[in-house]
């Protein structure tokens, strides 16, 4: 079983992320993990944060010369702003005299509309939306980010299996449906400005995104996970929290800002008639396949061996520039929504972290049915599955 972990806040000193469960011999880099990281912070539409803030990566346990032990997988994602927010975020107790002198200069004391804020403070017995924001903010993506990385050399080398994301809808922009990247295609998505693979669409988003700002508003969107070369049956029919759909929709519900996720179709499957809406089956010289792919890979809760397709949808940023309507929870009275730096849509970033999600929960999916100490073990069980297969 694969657990994993994030601690940290949005301004503190750094984020820490912790996996257990993966095999040794997985080979990965600190570099590795920047790429990722540096994926994550690209998109037009983010905010001046992402423009000075880097993350320094530092893994401090259970990879050693490149290679994985075995043991606990820890990543320290730094925080290159923490200097300017020593005191404001210090574990230690500080002088209450110069929190109240900053708390006058930046009162929080008004929760923002579309974040935790208001339901934070009432839950967590606080007046203030600091305490809360901090770890309700994205900035903690960057540590799962960072986990997605390790999953997903673990796939590349025990099962020879790609996970990528693309962007299929920003604001109202779509692109055309049916044109998915391929497993060589990474680069590509990633040279558009928003991480869409089309052209057309990748320039009229950008244009949308523009259009919106200029207006002070925000956009979401929907991005698509794609993964290839996964074998059959990982996943599980017998029980409902084993089934590979409700632990990917799960763990994509897990991200902030999600509100929707579909498999295969999903909702645009639910409008069909049954003739047009399954997979039919039919048997090829090189073995049996599907003839269409509307189920996204997943049958029965299991993968089916055809590439896997998820899609999240992420709701606009919620900070909105032409502040939103507000209280002050402290007087009572009316207020805005205090709007200092945001992100205009953070879609091609979620589009980088749903990648590493998914990326987790098939690497679980991939120990629980092969197992393996080491990646080489799992690979090898893999090869003993697949020549075991009866029906092929
Ligand atoms: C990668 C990423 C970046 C985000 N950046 C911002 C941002 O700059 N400003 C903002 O208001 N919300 C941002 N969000 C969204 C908020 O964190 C989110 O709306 C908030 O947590 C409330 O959503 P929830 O109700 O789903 O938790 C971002 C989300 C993601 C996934
Ligand atoms: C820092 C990141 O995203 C942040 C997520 C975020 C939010 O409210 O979720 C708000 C912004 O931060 P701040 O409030 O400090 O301007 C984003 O920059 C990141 O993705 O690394």
């Amino acid at each position: 079983m694969l657990r994993w972990l994030t601690a940290g806040e949005s301004h503190g000193p750094a984020l820490t992320a912790i996996v257990e469960g993966l095999p040794a011999g997985v080979r990965v880099t600190s570099a590795d993990i920047a790429e990722d990281l540096r994926r994550r912070r690209l998109g037009h539409g983010r905010g001046a944060r992402m423009k000075f803030e880097q993350d320094e990566v530092r893994i401090l346990g259970g990879v050693r010369h490149g290679v994985t032990l075995g043991g606990p997988v820890a990543i320290e994602v730094g925080n290159t702003e923490w200097p300017k927010w020593e005191t404001v975020m210090s574990a230690d107790p500080v002088d209450a005299a110069v929190l109240e002198a900053q708390a006058r200069n930046a009162p929080l004391s008004q929760p923002r509309p579309g974040h935790a804020d208001l339901v934070g403070m009432q839950k967590y017995g606080f007046d203030d939306a600091r305490p809360v924001l901090e770890r309700a903010s994205a900035r903690e993506t960057a540590a799962r980010v960072a986990l997605g990385t390790v999953a997903k050399a673990f796939l590349k080398q025990a099962l020879g299996a790609d996970v990528l994301s693309h962007v299929i809808a920003l604001g109202e922009v779509s692109a055309p449906d049916g044109v998915l990247p391929g497993p060589g295609d990474l680069a590509a998505v990633d040279e558009s400005p928003v991480r869409c693979f089309d052209a057309a669409a990748s320039a009229a988003m950008v244009a949308h995104i523009d259009e919106v700002k200029k207006a002070g508003d925000t956009l979401g969107g929907v991005v698509e996970v794609l993964a290839y070369g996964l074998p059959p049956g990982l996943g599980s029919h017998v029980h409902w929290d084993r089934r590979l759909d409700s632990r990917l929709a799960g763990i994509l519900m897990g991200i902030q800002a999600i509100k929707g996720v579909e498999v295969g179709d999903g909702f645009t499957t639910a409008r069909r008639r049954g003739s047009a809406a399954h997979d039919e089956i039919e048997g090829t010289g090189a073995g049996i396949r599907r003839r269409t792919n509307r189920a996204g890979g997943v049958e029965g809760g299991m993968t089916t061996g055809e590439p896997l397709r998820v899609r999240a949808a992420m709701k606009p940023i919620s900070t909105v520039p032409r502040r939103l309507d507000t209280i002050d929870v402290r007087t009572g009275e009316p207020a805005k929504a205090i709007n200092q730096r945001s992100d205009v849509t953070a879609v091609p970033a979620a589009g980088v972290v749903a990648e590493a999600m998914v990326a987790l929960v098939l690497a679980d999916a991939a120990l629980e049915k092969l197992g393996g100490d080491s990646a080489e073990e799992t690979a090898r069980n893999l090869r003993g599955y697949l020549s075991s297969l009866t029906i092929k």
